[in-house]
């Protein structure tokens, strides 16, 4: 179900066998590696530091959560690491980019490798799920027109949705909807996926099916994930639980906005 045409599996496991459990962690260099990071918003007399000398390593095929109350600037973090806006102190290497300092070109070129889930699924209302999956691979000029259409509806297979691409958002629920989110974030074989309460639209069912879906995909390809979750019914998919308080990254017994799961 997984062997998607033209894309070799990074990770190999018996063609059709339920990913249970972990793969050993592959190894290489981080793909996220952070230190010293501060960050404010606005100038002058209204400038008002968000990020506190942040530091963080994400580690091959992690899959990290990081929480804390709001506020506590854990979507600014998230829109660095993804190259979304610009870094202003400290060091920020991303899938071997170093984003302080780089240029925006270097920006665009990371993002390009990075996928994406936001708490809005994002997906273009005027166009089908395969047609919404097929656009992230646009950007890729080896890819053929019919070659991507071919991809897409292989990831909207492993997604569960094979038979529902030629169904525009609106006559999709949410949970589905978030999943061809997840088909469209993975098509590109990104080197990390970055998403912003993915759960929060949805209900404990469809938010919990989306996750686990999202982590097994992302565990057999060995693609590291950072995930921005309020969500207390999701923290047992994390390999390891971070949390923020007022802009710093804080021990977990001290931050007293950690829900327990
Ligand atoms: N574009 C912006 N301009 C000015 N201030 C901002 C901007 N974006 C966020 N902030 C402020 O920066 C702080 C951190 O916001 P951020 O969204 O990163 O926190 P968060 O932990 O993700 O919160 P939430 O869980 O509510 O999404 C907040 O006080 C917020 O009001």
């Amino acid at each position: 179900m997984d062997a998607l045409p033209g894309r070799p599996m990074h990770a190999s496991t018996p063609e059709g066998a339920p990913v249970i459990g972990r793969l050993p962690a592959p190894a290489g260099p981080a793909p996220v590696e952070i230190s010293g990071l501060s960050y404010a918003y606005g100038e002058g007399e209204l400038r008002r530091p968000v990020l506190r000398d942040i530091a963080l390593t994400v580690r091959p095929g992690e899959i990290v959560l990081l929480t804390g109350p709001s506020g506590s600037g854990k979507t600014t973090l998230l829109t660095l690491i993804g190259a979304l806006r610009a870094m202003q102190e400290g060091s920020c290497r991303v899938l071997g980019q170093e984003l302080m300092g780089a240029a925006e070109g270097e920006r665009v070129a990371l993002r390009r490798r990075i996928g994406f889930i936001f708490q809005q699924h994002n997906l273009l209302g005027f166009l089908t799920a395969q047609q919404n999956v097929a656009m992230a691979l646009e950007l890729d000029p080896a890819t053929t027109e019919a070659g991507r259409l071919a991809r897409a509806t292989a990831m909207l297979a492993a997604v569960g949705l094979g038979d529902r691409g030629g169904s525009r958002p609106d006559q999709l629920s949410g949970g589905q909807r978030q999943r061809v989110a997840v088909a469209r974030a993975l098509a590109g074989d990104p080197g990390l996926i970055l998403a912003d309460e993915p759960t929060a639209a949805l209900d404990r069912q469809s938010g919990g099916e989306v996750v686990r879906l999202l982590r097994d995909l992302a565990r057999r390809r060995g693609v590291p994930i950072l995930l921005v979750t309020h969500d207390p019914r999701i923290l047992d998919i994390a390999d390891r639980i971070i949390a923020m308080e007022d802009g710093r990254i804080v021990p977990m017994k001290e931050a007293g906005a950690v829900p327990s799961p």
